[in-house]
């Protein structure tokens, strides 16, 4: 059986669970529940904090897991990313009082959760300063008196907003959830399906299917502005005159595609969601 490691808490763990369940997976009845066996897809889900994943993806023991990229980077752990998953999207970033820059980042404190990640920047641009780990709750850390900066997931901003905390500097990196597996691990076999139904998956999610009738001489300006993903299927009306055209198109364009493709005459111009596919 191929074993996966999925979040069995936290910010990425109910869209992960979701994510597999639209690729055709069995997922864990509870949250309480550790595992979780889909014996028709021969694959085995082992419920983990996120932050450990890595580590279990990387020694081997586990084929492929779930977690967010800034967790990964953070752990140092020998895997790499297959698929970024859309889902789960931060920045990690600098934060202190107004006023604070990069500059007096050399020879401060700075605390944060994600060690791994800071000194890994600290390093890149040759400054000095002392990384203090905390668990969490991260911003508390500067009013407190622990330290002068910390660095952080920052999602909406609404954390440090409620702290008094201003990020500065270029972003540290973005992050979103990953499928990842060991560094330089065999190609296996198993691994491609999971793969392709989590990008079919990715897909079904991007595009949506779009569906109208067009006059035969209007068919190449239409066609044009719905190319799809290969090639847009054009079949014939029984009207004379008339084709049907059908094509993949992506979801955050629909409206203003289906805006121009009225406006040069198309009618009966459908939208419908695609399940799921493989590309
Ligand atoms: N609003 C968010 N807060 C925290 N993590 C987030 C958020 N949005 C996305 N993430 C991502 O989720 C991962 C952190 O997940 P994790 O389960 O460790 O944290 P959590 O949701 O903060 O749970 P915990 O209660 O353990 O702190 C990281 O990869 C992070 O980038
Ligand atoms: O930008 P925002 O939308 O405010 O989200 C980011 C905040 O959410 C997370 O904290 P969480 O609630 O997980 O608490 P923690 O610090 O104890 O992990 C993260 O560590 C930030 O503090
Ligand atoms: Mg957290």
């Amino acid at each position: 059986m191929l074993r996966i490691a999925l979040p069995n808490k936290g910010a990425l763990s109910e869209a992960a669970g979701r994510m597999l369940v639209e690729a055709g997976y069995r997922q864990r009845r509870v949250t309480k529940d550790l595992t979780a066996t889909d014996s028709a897809n021969r694959v085995q889900f082992f419920y983990l904090r996120p932050r450990d994943i890595a580590t279990y993806v990387a020694s081997g023991d586990l084929d492929l897991g779930i977690t967010g990229r800034d967790l990964l980077v953070d752990s140092g752990a020998d895997a790499e990313e297959l698929l970024a998953l859309g889902f789960g999207a931060s920045t990690f970033r600098y934060a202190g009082r107004p006023g604070t820059t990069v500059e007096d980042l050399a020879g401060s404190r700075i605390a944060t959760s994600f060690p791994g990640i800071v000194e890994r920047d600290l390093r890149a641009a040759g400054r000095t300063a002392s990384v203090i780990r905390l668990d969490g709750a991260v911003e508390n850390a500067v009013s407190l008196g622990v330290a002068d900066v910390v660095a952080d997931v920052v999602e909406t901003g609404a954390t440090l907003r409620q702290a008094g905390l201003e990020v500065f500097g270029e972003p540290i990196m973005a992050s979103e959830a990953v499928l990842i597996r060991r560094t330089g691990a065999d190609d296996d076999p198993r691994v491609q399906p999971v793969l392709r139904r989590l990008q079919g998956v990715l897909v079904a999610r991007s595009y949506v299917m779009l569906a109208y009738d067009v006059r035969a001489e209007s068919m190449e300006r239409a066609v044009s502005l719905t190319p799809g993903i290969e090639s847009p299927t054009v079949s014939p009306l029984h009207r004379e005159g008339w084709v049907a055209v059908q094509s993949m198109t992506p979801r955050a364009e629909v409206h203003r595609i289906m805006d121009e493709l009225y406006a040069i005459g198309a009618r009966g111009i459908l939208v419908t969601d695609i399940l799921a596919c493989r590309i």
